[in-house]
Protein backbone atom coordinates (compact mmCIF):
# COMPACT_ATOMS: atom_id res chain seq x y z
CA UNK A 1 0.00 0.00 0.00
CA UNK A 2 1.31 3.36 -0.49
CA UNK A 3 1.59 6.26 0.97
CA UNK A 4 1.16 9.95 0.08
CA UNK A 5 3.12 12.78 2.23
CA UNK A 6 2.73 16.43 1.13
CA UNK A 7 5.16 18.41 2.05
CA UNK A 8 4.78 22.31 1.64
CA UNK A 9 5.65 26.09 2.48
CA UNK A 10 3.04 28.51 1.61
CA UNK A 11 2.41 31.55 3.37
CA UNK A 12 -0.42 32.97 2.00
CA UNK A 13 -2.15 29.15 1.23
CA UNK A 14 -2.21 29.01 -2.56
CA UNK A 15 0.66 26.18 -2.63
CA UNK A 16 -1.51 24.55 -0.36
CA UNK A 17 -4.90 24.58 -2.18
CA UNK A 18 -3.48 23.48 -5.23
CA UNK A 19 -1.00 20.56 -3.75
CA UNK A 20 -4.24 19.15 -1.88
CA UNK A 21 -6.31 19.23 -5.28
CA UNK A 22 -3.59 17.51 -7.11
CA UNK A 23 -3.38 14.66 -4.20
CA UNK A 24 -7.47 14.22 -4.61
CA UNK A 25 -6.83 13.09 -7.81
CA UNK A 26 -3.49 11.29 -7.49
CA UNK A 27 -4.70 9.43 -4.52
CA UNK A 28 -8.56 8.70 -6.09
CA UNK A 29 -6.72 7.65 -9.20
CA UNK A 30 -4.32 5.47 -7.28
CA UNK A 31 -7.14 4.29 -4.74
CA UNK A 32 -4.84 5.77 -1.89
CA UNK A 33 -7.32 6.35 1.29
CA UNK A 34 -7.69 9.56 3.72
CA UNK A 35 -5.69 7.90 5.92
CA UNK A 36 -2.62 6.98 4.16
CA UNK A 37 -2.19 10.86 3.36
CA UNK A 38 -0.06 13.13 5.49
CA UNK A 39 0.41 16.72 5.27
CA UNK A 40 3.16 18.52 6.38
CA UNK A 41 3.08 22.25 6.62
CA UNK A 42 6.49 23.71 7.38
CA UNK A 43 5.49 27.21 7.16
CA UNK A 44 5.62 27.63 10.92
CA UNK A 45 9.00 28.15 11.73
CA UNK A 46 9.13 25.71 14.49
CA UNK A 47 8.07 23.13 12.10
CA UNK A 48 11.41 23.42 10.38
CA UNK A 49 13.17 21.70 13.17
CA UNK A 50 11.45 18.43 12.80
CA UNK A 51 13.60 15.85 11.21
CA UNK A 52 11.84 13.80 8.96
CA UNK A 53 12.15 9.72 8.89
CA UNK A 54 13.81 9.01 4.71
CA UNK A 55 11.32 8.68 2.18
CA UNK A 56 11.17 5.10 0.93
CA UNK A 57 9.32 3.27 -2.13
CA UNK A 58 6.33 3.04 -0.50
CA UNK A 59 6.08 6.74 -0.44
CA UNK A 60 4.74 9.71 -2.81
CA UNK A 61 5.73 12.76 -1.78
CA UNK A 62 4.49 15.84 -3.25
CA UNK A 63 6.76 19.00 -3.01
CA UNK A 64 5.29 22.61 -3.26
CA UNK A 65 6.27 26.07 -2.72
CA UNK A 66 5.35 29.25 -3.92
CA UNK A 67 7.99 31.31 -6.39
CA UNK A 68 9.97 34.18 -4.79
CA UNK A 69 12.23 36.19 -7.33
CA UNK A 70 12.04 33.31 -9.81
CA UNK A 71 13.65 31.24 -7.10
CA UNK A 72 12.52 28.77 -4.26
CA UNK A 73 12.11 30.40 -1.47
CA UNK A 74 15.69 30.73 0.67
CA UNK A 75 13.78 28.93 3.69
CA UNK A 76 11.73 26.24 1.84
CA UNK A 77 15.06 25.39 -0.26
CA UNK A 78 16.46 24.85 3.31
CA UNK A 79 13.65 22.69 4.81
CA UNK A 80 13.72 20.43 1.62
CA UNK A 81 17.41 20.22 1.39
CA UNK A 82 17.29 18.18 5.01
CA UNK A 83 15.17 15.58 3.05
CA UNK A 84 16.26 11.92 2.44
CA UNK A 85 14.56 9.94 0.07
CA UNK A 86 15.36 6.23 -1.83
CA UNK A 87 13.62 5.34 -4.91
CA UNK A 88 10.97 7.51 -4.05
CA UNK A 89 8.67 9.31 -6.78
CA UNK A 90 8.18 13.20 -6.33
CA UNK A 91 5.52 15.45 -7.49
CA UNK A 92 7.06 19.01 -7.98
CA UNK A 93 5.07 22.45 -7.86
CA UNK A 94 5.78 25.92 -7.51
CA UNK A 95 2.67 28.37 -7.68
CA UNK A 96 3.76 32.30 -8.80
CA UNK A 97 1.59 35.17 -9.19
CA UNK A 98 1.11 35.72 -13.03
CA UNK A 99 4.71 37.41 -13.74
CA UNK A 100 7.05 34.24 -14.51
CA UNK A 101 8.42 31.26 -12.33
CA UNK A 102 11.87 31.70 -13.79
CA UNK A 103 14.54 28.79 -12.56
CA UNK A 104 12.05 27.84 -9.35
CA UNK A 105 10.77 24.33 -10.79
CA UNK A 106 14.58 24.08 -12.21
CA UNK A 107 15.69 24.74 -8.62
CA UNK A 108 12.97 22.01 -6.74
CA UNK A 109 13.87 19.52 -9.39
CA UNK A 110 17.44 20.08 -8.39
CA UNK A 111 17.08 20.18 -4.82
CA UNK A 112 14.56 16.79 -5.02
CA UNK A 113 17.16 15.01 -7.03
CA UNK A 114 20.00 15.80 -4.50
CA UNK A 115 17.95 14.12 -1.92
CA UNK A 116 17.05 11.10 -3.46
CA UNK A 117 13.92 11.75 -4.89
CA UNK A 118 13.16 10.50 -8.63
CA UNK A 119 11.30 13.72 -9.94
CA UNK A 120 8.23 11.91 -11.68
CA UNK A 121 6.28 15.03 -12.51
CA UNK A 122 6.28 18.82 -12.15
CA UNK A 123 4.10 21.67 -12.75
CA UNK A 124 3.98 25.31 -12.71
CA UNK A 125 0.03 26.79 -10.96
CA UNK A 126 -0.82 30.63 -10.96
CA UNK A 127 -1.90 31.95 -7.25
CA UNK A 128 -2.99 35.66 -6.35
CA UNK A 129 -0.01 37.45 -6.13
CA UNK A 130 0.78 38.16 -2.25
CA UNK A 131 1.23 41.77 -3.33
CA UNK A 132 -1.89 41.87 -4.37
CA UNK A 133 -5.15 43.58 -2.97
CA UNK A 134 -8.58 44.86 -4.06
CA UNK A 135 -7.04 47.60 -4.18
CA UNK A 136 -4.42 46.44 -6.29
CA UNK A 137 -5.56 43.07 -7.59
CA UNK A 138 -3.44 40.59 -9.35
CA UNK A 139 -4.30 37.23 -10.16
CA UNK A 140 -7.10 37.70 -7.86
CA UNK A 141 -8.73 34.25 -7.16
CA UNK A 142 -6.07 32.51 -8.85
CA UNK A 143 -5.86 29.44 -7.81
CA UNK A 144 -9.77 28.95 -9.75
CA UNK A 145 -12.06 26.32 -10.40
CA UNK A 146 -10.14 25.82 -13.53
CA UNK A 147 -6.56 25.42 -11.73
CA UNK A 148 -7.79 22.69 -9.60
CA UNK A 149 -9.28 21.07 -11.78
CA UNK A 150 -6.30 21.02 -13.68
CA UNK A 151 -4.13 19.82 -10.68
CA UNK A 152 -6.26 17.13 -9.88
CA UNK A 153 -6.08 16.33 -13.40
CA UNK A 154 -2.14 16.86 -13.15
CA UNK A 155 -2.45 14.28 -9.68
CA UNK A 156 -4.38 11.58 -11.87
CA UNK A 157 -2.32 11.56 -14.89
CA UNK A 158 0.87 11.77 -12.45
CA UNK A 159 -1.03 8.13 -11.20
CA UNK A 160 -1.18 6.85 -14.62
CA UNK A 161 2.20 6.95 -15.41
CA UNK A 162 3.39 5.47 -11.82
CA UNK A 163 1.02 2.47 -12.33
CA UNK A 164 2.76 1.79 -16.07
CA UNK A 165 6.22 2.73 -14.15
CA UNK A 166 8.00 -0.42 -13.32
CA UNK A 167 11.29 0.63 -11.98
CA UNK A 168 11.44 4.24 -11.50
CA UNK A 169 15.53 4.42 -11.73
CA UNK A 170 14.69 3.39 -15.48
CA UNK A 171 12.74 6.66 -16.11
CA UNK A 172 13.68 9.43 -18.16
CA UNK A 173 15.11 12.38 -16.17
CA UNK A 174 12.05 15.39 -15.72
CA UNK A 175 12.75 18.27 -18.08
CA UNK A 176 11.20 21.28 -16.43
CA UNK A 177 12.30 25.27 -17.98
CA UNK A 178 14.84 27.50 -16.30
CA UNK A 179 18.59 28.08 -16.41
CA UNK A 180 21.37 27.57 -13.89
CA UNK A 181 22.95 29.27 -12.68
CA UNK A 182 20.24 30.41 -11.16
CA UNK A 183 18.98 33.67 -11.05
CA UNK A 184 19.73 35.30 -7.85
CA UNK A 185 17.29 35.21 -4.76
CA UNK A 186 16.26 37.14 -1.78
CA UNK A 187 17.52 37.04 1.37
CA UNK A 188 15.55 38.27 4.49
CA UNK A 189 15.45 41.54 5.32
CA UNK A 190 12.30 44.15 4.47
CA UNK A 191 11.78 47.97 3.40
CA UNK A 192 9.13 49.12 6.43
CA UNK A 193 6.17 48.53 4.33
CA UNK A 194 3.50 47.38 6.79
CA UNK A 195 1.57 49.98 9.11
CA UNK A 196 -0.65 48.66 11.50
CA UNK A 197 -3.80 50.72 11.82
CA UNK A 198 -5.99 51.64 15.18
CA UNK A 199 -8.52 48.77 13.68
CA UNK A 200 -5.24 46.05 15.25
CA UNK A 201 -7.66 44.44 18.09
CA UNK A 202 -3.96 42.74 19.25
CA UNK A 203 -5.48 39.32 18.86
CA UNK A 204 -2.16 37.86 17.32
CA UNK A 205 -3.47 36.36 14.43
CA UNK A 206 -0.74 38.35 12.24
CA UNK A 207 2.08 36.95 14.13
CA UNK A 208 1.04 33.08 14.15
CA UNK A 209 0.63 33.05 10.45
CA UNK A 210 4.22 34.74 9.94
CA UNK A 211 6.66 32.56 8.54
CA UNK A 212 9.45 34.26 10.13
CA UNK A 213 8.75 35.36 13.51
CA UNK A 214 8.76 39.10 11.97
CA UNK A 215 5.99 40.30 14.04
CA UNK A 216 7.15 42.11 17.67
CA UNK A 217 4.01 41.52 19.70
CA UNK A 218 5.59 43.89 22.15
CA UNK A 219 5.62 46.91 20.00
CA UNK A 220 2.11 47.16 18.72
CA UNK A 221 2.66 43.66 16.58
CA UNK A 222 4.86 45.56 14.41
CA UNK A 223 6.72 44.13 11.64
CA UNK A 224 10.95 43.53 12.49
CA UNK A 225 11.88 44.77 9.00
CA UNK A 226 14.98 42.90 8.87
CA UNK A 227 13.12 39.02 9.79
CA UNK A 228 10.49 39.56 6.99
CA UNK A 229 10.13 37.91 4.05
CA UNK A 230 7.51 39.98 2.22
CA UNK A 231 5.05 36.99 2.10
CA UNK A 232 2.29 39.25 3.35
CA UNK A 233 0.40 36.25 4.91
CA UNK A 234 0.35 38.94 7.98
CA UNK A 235 -1.60 41.45 5.72
CA UNK A 236 -4.07 38.63 4.36
CA UNK A 237 -4.52 36.52 7.58
CA UNK A 238 -5.36 39.40 9.76
CA UNK A 239 -9.43 39.28 10.53
CA UNK A 240 -9.60 42.77 11.18
CA UNK A 241 -7.64 44.24 7.64
CA UNK A 242 -5.97 46.37 10.08
CA UNK A 243 -1.87 45.36 8.26
CA UNK A 244 -1.93 47.66 5.50
CA UNK A 245 0.75 47.95 2.61
CA UNK A 246 2.29 51.65 3.17
CA UNK A 247 3.39 53.44 -0.25
CA UNK A 248 6.80 53.07 -0.95
CA UNK A 249 8.38 50.18 -3.31
CA UNK A 250 6.55 46.76 -2.88
CA UNK A 251 3.35 49.17 -3.06
CA UNK A 252 5.26 50.70 -6.56
CA UNK A 253 6.38 47.16 -7.41
CA UNK A 254 2.74 45.49 -7.24
CA UNK A 255 1.28 48.49 -9.16
CA UNK A 256 3.83 47.62 -11.53
CA UNK A 257 2.40 43.85 -11.65
CA UNK A 258 -0.86 45.05 -11.26
CA UNK A 259 -0.29 47.00 -15.03
CA UNK A 260 2.50 44.40 -16.60
CA UNK A 261 0.74 40.85 -15.88
CA UNK A 262 -2.72 41.15 -15.94
CA UNK A 263 -2.94 38.73 -18.68
CA UNK A 264 -3.79 35.27 -16.89
CA UNK A 265 -0.70 32.60 -17.49
CA UNK A 266 -1.90 29.12 -18.20
CA UNK A 267 -0.49 26.11 -15.83
CA UNK A 268 2.25 24.13 -16.81
CA UNK A 269 2.60 20.46 -16.58
CA UNK A 270 5.66 18.44 -16.59
CA UNK A 271 6.23 14.80 -16.90
CA UNK A 272 9.49 12.15 -17.39
CA UNK A 273 7.44 9.67 -19.32
CA UNK A 274 4.40 9.89 -20.96
CA UNK A 275 1.59 9.17 -18.42
C1 LIG B 1 8.88 38.14 -1.97
C2 LIG B 1 8.01 37.62 -3.06
C3 LIG B 1 8.53 37.42 -4.33
C4 LIG B 1 7.71 36.94 -5.36
N1 LIG B 1 8.25 36.71 -6.59
C5 LIG B 1 7.47 36.28 -7.60
C6 LIG B 1 8.00 36.04 -8.90
O1 LIG B 1 9.20 36.13 -9.14
N2 LIG B 1 7.16 35.71 -9.90
C7 LIG B 1 5.80 35.60 -9.68
O2 LIG B 1 5.07 35.39 -10.65
N3 LIG B 1 5.27 35.73 -8.44
C8 LIG B 1 6.07 36.05 -7.40
N4 LIG B 1 5.55 36.18 -6.14
C9 LIG B 1 4.14 35.84 -5.90
C10 LIG B 1 3.95 34.43 -5.28
O3 LIG B 1 4.76 33.49 -5.95
C11 LIG B 1 2.49 34.00 -5.39
O4 LIG B 1 1.65 34.98 -4.86
C12 LIG B 1 2.19 32.67 -4.73
O5 LIG B 1 0.89 32.30 -5.11
C13 LIG B 1 2.26 32.73 -3.20
O6 LIG B 1 2.15 31.41 -2.69
P1 LIG B 1 1.51 31.09 -1.23
O7 LIG B 1 0.06 31.53 -1.30
O8 LIG B 1 1.59 29.60 -1.15
O9 LIG B 1 2.26 31.84 -0.22
C14 LIG B 1 6.34 36.64 -5.09
C15 LIG B 1 5.84 36.84 -3.80
C16 LIG B 1 6.66 37.30 -2.80
C17 LIG B 1 6.10 37.46 -1.42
Amino acid sequence: MKKITLIYFSPTKTTETVLRAITQGLAQNLEISDSEITAINFTPPKIRDTVLAPFDGNDIVLLGAPVYAGRLPADAADFFKKLTAVNTPAILTVVYGNRAYDDALLELKDVASSCGFIPVSGAAFIGEHSFASTEIPVAMNRPDENDLKQAADFGAETGNMLKKTNDLKKISALKVPGNFPYKEGMGKGAPDFIEVTDSCTNCGICATACPSNAIDAERGFATIAEDCILCCACIKACPEEARLMKDGSIKDKARWLNETCSTPKSVQIFFATEP
